[in-house]
């Protein structure tokens, strides 16, 4: 048989178009709402903020503003090429306050940088932080403002664009020094049709909801499976460890997941006292192991729980303002700061997944 002619990757063209059609506003950055072009060559960087699988984050000076600099390195993969686009497309169309505000980017042959509003930590550095220094993990009211501020930035992206964001763990979930909670990195976040997502693009596996695990369902999944993804974040963060035995084999603990004829995680019994009953039927609800049990945003908005953290609710809202300028949760974050070290960010830390 004749070997059929090599074809094009059609796809691949379009991504490049893409990648042209971008390079375009190359440079174009709106920096508190005023829209200036400026040249690379002007972003001083003054040291490492985090690293990723995709990447490098460093905090920059770029005409006297202080910022986050995402870099990503571009390569001939088709993928590689998907992922450094779609965070660069979804950050440029994202407006809310719980979601790290994009300024603009730079596109180069080899590599494109995102400039966004710099954070103070993620959760996941808070965590190590935290473990080291033997303090207490987080405590219920941040955990329900970080629910409440994680499910407002994804009701968001799913109303107004469409978007699920596939990759919550704690690591994408930052904080700033008032105590503010937004999520980042869109690399792997789908555009949904009929409100499901139908790519199998890769995530984080122990993050990821049974269903997008199985092999029969993993090709059909809906904003759902972020709802899983924030209960083993929330479940990890109160209590420091990942609610699933953790293997040499990831094989294993995947498969644990993915069974539905195993138990749903919970808290365990001497755990629950630390906790009030609303905020354990919460996490119950977020980690069903059946998707078809598990609510969806608006559902999750109306239950008890979010409405404490909610500053909507009036006086049922559970976040004092302690003096003009801090709440309880800025009080919080700048307090854990203060009586840990910066230098256990990076040291892992047992019974959690190293996700990087
Ligand atoms: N705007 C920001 N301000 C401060 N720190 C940030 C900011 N964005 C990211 N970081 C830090 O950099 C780390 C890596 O960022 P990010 O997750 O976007 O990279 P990535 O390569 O896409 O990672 P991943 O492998 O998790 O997908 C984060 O965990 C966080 O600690």
């Amino acid at each position: 048989m004749k070997p059929s002619p090599s074809r094009r990757d059609t796809e691949k063209d379009a991504l490049e178009f893409e990648f042209l059609e971008g390079c375009k506003k190359s440079g174009t950055l709106n920096i508190d709402g005023v829209k200036q072009c400026v040249d690379h060559n002007e972003i001083q960087i003054l040291g490492v903020l985090g690293s990723g699988s995709c990447g490098v984050v460093e905090s920059a000076m770029v005409r006297q503003k202080l910022m986050a600099v995402k870099t990503m390195y571009k390569n001939d993969n088709k993928e590689n090429l998907k992922r450094i686009l779609r965070d660069v497309r979804i950050m440029s169309l994202c407006n809310s306050p719980f979601i790290v505000t994009s300024y603009g980017y730079f596109m180069f042959d080899s590599s494109v940088k995102i400039c966004m509003q710099i954070m103070s930590a993620c959760c996941e550095k808070l965590l190590r932080r935290i473990y080291h220094s033997k303090l207490d993990f987080f405590p219920e009211f941040v955990a329900g403002h970080i629910v409440y501020s994680a499910i407002s930035a994804l009701d968001y992206l799913k109303e107004k664009h469409s978007i699920i964001h596939r990759d919550i763990k704690p690591s994408n979930i930052l904080f700033d020094d008032a105590g503010n909670v937004k999520l980042c990195d869109f690399g792997i976040s789908g555009f949904m049709t009929n409100f499901m997502a139908h790519s199998k693009s890769a995530g984080c596996p122990p993050y990821m909801a049974p269903e997008r695990l199985t092999i029969e369902t993993n090709s059909k999944y809906d904003v759902r499976s972020d709802v899983w993804s924030l209960g083993i974040t929330t479940y990890q963060l109160v209590t420091g460890v990942y609610p699933f035995p953790l293997n040499d084999l990831e094989f294993t603990t995947l498969t644990i997941i993915a069974n539905l004829n195993l138990p749903s995680p919970s808290l365990k019994e001497e755990t629950k006292r630390n906790f009030s009953p609303v905020f354990i039927e919460f996490l119950d609800l977020c980690l069903r192991k059946n998707v078809h049990e598990r609510p969806e945003y608006k559902k999750l908005m109306k239950n008890d729980f979010f409405l404490d953290y909610d500053p909507a609710s009036g006086d049922r809202y559970k976040i004092k303002q302690l003096n003009e300028t801090e709440n309880q949760v800025a009080v919080w974050f700048n307090d854990i700061k203060k009586r840990t070290r910066a230098e256990d960010e990076l040291k892992p830390m047992p019974n959690t997944p190293c996700v990087n």
